[in-house]
């Protein structure tokens, strides 16, 4: 595997791959990597000629300096994962040469980044498409993979990709969980034992509205997750929404038929998990 750090050698290392009629698949990250981003790398792997990882922990999608800090950093175990699913480079830039200048750029993503995650983590998203637009310029990829477990990131990406014609198909991939239903998330690393049980009350919380979906009125179904929530130690609700899945509008009521998404934050002690189901009426 090629590890490549400098933003000019990127560039001339992907040109030369395209040159030679190569399906670039592409998985971008923050490091600290797991199981979910592993299956990434292999769907991509098995789709594509070559495949690029970037780790790139961004600071311009930070909200809350604290939370950049404490982001989990694992290098050296992370090249020897990539190592083991066959990805052939590693992009691990500097900051200073992504963000040659301080960015002033300024997207705009409409209804889409109102709610939930655009709604409580104020630019989070203008950091993401400035960051995501600037890997894609480097990397130059056919193909792009991103989690569900991120489901309205990919709604952005996709939203940014329309926007400025970018020539990628964007993949989404489904969450990949824990046995006992925690989605795997590099943060997870930053819980302690006791936090971590607990954590699974995210999972536990949508599963306990997938039930009443169909059955109980909307409003109904978030009282209940709020009061669900509300009994348990070291967990303090962001968000609960049951949205249209491409838009993530939310719904006050839901048709028989309609796919539906159920999503939810909450910090467990002062780590900030996410989680989401995709659920179709027909099927509950
Ligand atoms: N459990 C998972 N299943 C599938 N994809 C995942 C999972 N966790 C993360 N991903 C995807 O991997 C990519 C990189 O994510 P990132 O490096 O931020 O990791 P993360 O585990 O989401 O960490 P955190 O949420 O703590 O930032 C994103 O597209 C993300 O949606
Ligand atoms: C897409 C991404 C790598 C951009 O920094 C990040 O938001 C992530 O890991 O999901
Ligand atoms: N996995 C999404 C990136 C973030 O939480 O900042």
């Amino acid at each position: 595997m090629e590890v490549i750090e400098r933003v000019s050698t990127i560039r001339d290392h992907m040109k030369a791959l395209r040159c030679s009629g190569k399906r670039i698949g592409f998985v971008p990250t923050m490091g600290a990597l797991h199981e979910g981003h592993l299956q990434l790398l292999r769907a991509s792997a098995q789709e594509n000629d070559v495949t690029v990882c970037s780790i790139f922990v961004n600071p311009t999608q930070f909200n809350n300096p604290e939370d950049y800090k404490l982001y989990p950093r694992t290098m050296e175990k992370d090249i020897e994962l990539l190592k083991s699913v066959g990805c052939d480079v590693l992009f691990a830039p500097q900051a200073e040469e992504v963000y040659v200048q301080q960015s002033l750029l300024q997207f705009s993503f409409g209804p889409l980044e109102a709610v939930m995650e655009g709604e409580h983590r104020p630019g989070h998203f203008n950091g993401v498409a400035t960051v995501v637009s600037k890997l894609f310029h480097f990397v130059q990829p056919h193909r792009a993979y991103f989690g569900q477990k991120d489901l309205q990131q990919v709604a952005i990406v996709k939203q940014l990709v329309q926007a400025l014609n970018f020539d990628v198909e964007v993949v989404r991939y489904p969450t990949i969980r824990e046995e006992d239903g925690l989605a795997m998330s590099s943060r997870n690393k930053r819980l302690d034992q006791k936090q971590r049980q607990t954590a699974t009350i995210l999972h536990r919380a949508l599963q306990l509205a997938k039930d009443q979906l169909g059955q109980k009125p909307v409003y109904t179904i978030k009282v209940t997750v709020e009061a669900f929530l509300a009994g348990e130690d070291q967990v303090e609700l962001e968000y609960f929404e049951i949205v249209e899945p491409d838009t993530l509008q939310p719904l006050a009521e839901v048709q028989p038929g309609q796919e539906v998404a159920l999503c939810i934050a909450a910090f467990v002690g002062s780590v900030r998990l996410i989680d989401n189901l995709l659920v179709n009426l027909n099927e509950v």
